[in-house]
């Protein structure tokens, strides 16, 4: 009997909402989602898993129960997506859930319980897809865009795909071969934490709490003037640098704000920030669209922004056109650095990452 060509892909990103997960058929022409789960974090563990962001008490032991707890919600994914599949899956590729990244130390930590996973679901679990890549002098970061070519690239046309979770980053597709991309900032992470803050909803639904305040021009400027914005690539992010106390410094030299303004220049900021990256990556020949994906792209304000600061001459399209959900677009590429480790095909670009060379990305934990 041939190797099955389905797989299940499980992204947990940085807004610690929960986890993404698709099943994806690799089989044939194309890369096709057949179905799609969503399993919310209980609130104890994104509590825990928002603390172990930054050191802690007694953080070794703390991490391992919550590693624990995590592939207990992964394993639940897993079981909605099994439940619908036509045939057996071949392996489950799951992310992890980044505590630290910091590359330039040489290290990165997704914390998972990878055999847990295997054990509850009986499925070859591949995990821990970027230490290799940073193992080679890469930034482990970021790994969609050798994705985004595979699915979204086309020849002779050049697309950025940008993704807005709570970092924001973008794949340059140049269409003849070669991507460039990077980690460009916050995408909702500020946004998030602000709303929260003031209204104790988790986000800013369609931006609309944004649309009832207006930019500060003067905080703007004070928030872009961050060493990171103008650091050449490679590079990649998180919360070890976009976190409460970098936004409260920033704020500090803008006091007395409203906070509906604040929570529409943060947005502009994440729109500001992707448009000039985007800009300096496409000075040879512009993008004909930019398709976004992630949950920014259900951020109308955000989505308006970014337009504008491109400069209006360039379509800002939802992924969803090239027939991806932006909701599933890192859980399917996911799915497909499970695919490629199984081919023992390469997972990173090392124009992206910095890495000495293509690397094969994943561990393998046997069912
Ligand atoms: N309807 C909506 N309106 C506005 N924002 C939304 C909406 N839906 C989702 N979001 C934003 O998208 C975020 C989740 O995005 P996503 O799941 O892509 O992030 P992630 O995968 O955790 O992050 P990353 O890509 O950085 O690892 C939410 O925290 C919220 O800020
Ligand atoms: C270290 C880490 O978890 N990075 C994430 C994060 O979320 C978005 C951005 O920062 C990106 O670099 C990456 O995720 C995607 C899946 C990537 O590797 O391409």
């Amino acid at each position: 009997m041939p190797a099955s060509s389905l797989y299940i892909g499980l992204m947990s990103g940085t807004s610690l909402d929960g986890v993404d997960g698709v099943l994806a058929d690799f089989s044939g022409r194309g890369i096709r989602t057949l179905q799609a789960a969503f399993t919310p974090f209980p609130a104890t563990l994104r509590s825990e898993l928002m603390a172990l962001q930054a050191a802690s008490e007694n953080e070794l032991e703390r991490e391992a129960l919550a590693a624990n707890a995590l592939a207990r919600c992964y394993a639940d994914c897993v079981q909605q997506l099994l439940a619908q599949a036509p045939g057996p899956v071949r392996a489950v590729a799951v992310h992890g859930q980044t505590i630290r990244h910091r590359p330039e130390l040489g290290f990165t930590r997704q914390t998972n319980n990878p055999a847990l996973l295997a054990e509850l679901t009986g499925v070859d679990v591949i995990a821990d897809f970027r230490t290799r890549d940073i193992a080679a002098g890469g930034q482990g970061a970021p790994l969609v865009p050798a994705f985004h070519e595979a699915r979204f690239g086309k020849p002779n046309t050049v697309r950025v795909v940008v993704n807005i979770g709570g970092i924001g980053n973008i794949s340059v597709l140049h269409g003849d071969g070669r991507v460039s991309g990077y980690d460009t900032g916050p995408g909702n992470v500020l946004m998030d934490l602000w709303v929260a803050r003031h209204t104790g909803k988790a986000y800013d639904e369609d931006g609309a709490f944004a649309a009832s305040g207006k930019v500060d021009e003067q905080l703007l400027e004070i928030l872009l003037d961050e060493s990171y914005f103008r650091q050449p690539p490679p590079k990649s992010t998180g919360r070890d640098l976009f976190h409460a106390e970098w936004l409260d410094g920033k704020l500090a030299q803008r006091p007395g704000l409203a906070p509906a303004d604040v929570q529409a220049t943060l947005t502009r900021l994440t729109a500001v920030s992707l448009a000039r990256a985007i800009a300096a990556e496409t000075v040879d020949k512009p993008a004909q669209a930019v398709y976004v994906c992630g949950g920014g792209a259900y951020n109308g304000v955000l989505l308006r922004d970014i337009e504008t600061a491109l400069g209006g001459g360039i379509p800002v399209k939802s992924t969803e056109e090239l027939g991806v959900a932006p909701n599933r677009v890192e859980a399917l590429a996911f799915a497909w650095l499970g695919y490629q480790f199984t081919r023992r095909k390469p997972g990173n670009l090392p124009a992206v990452t910095g890495a000495a060379g293509l690397r094969v990305l994943g561990a393998l934990y046997p069912a």
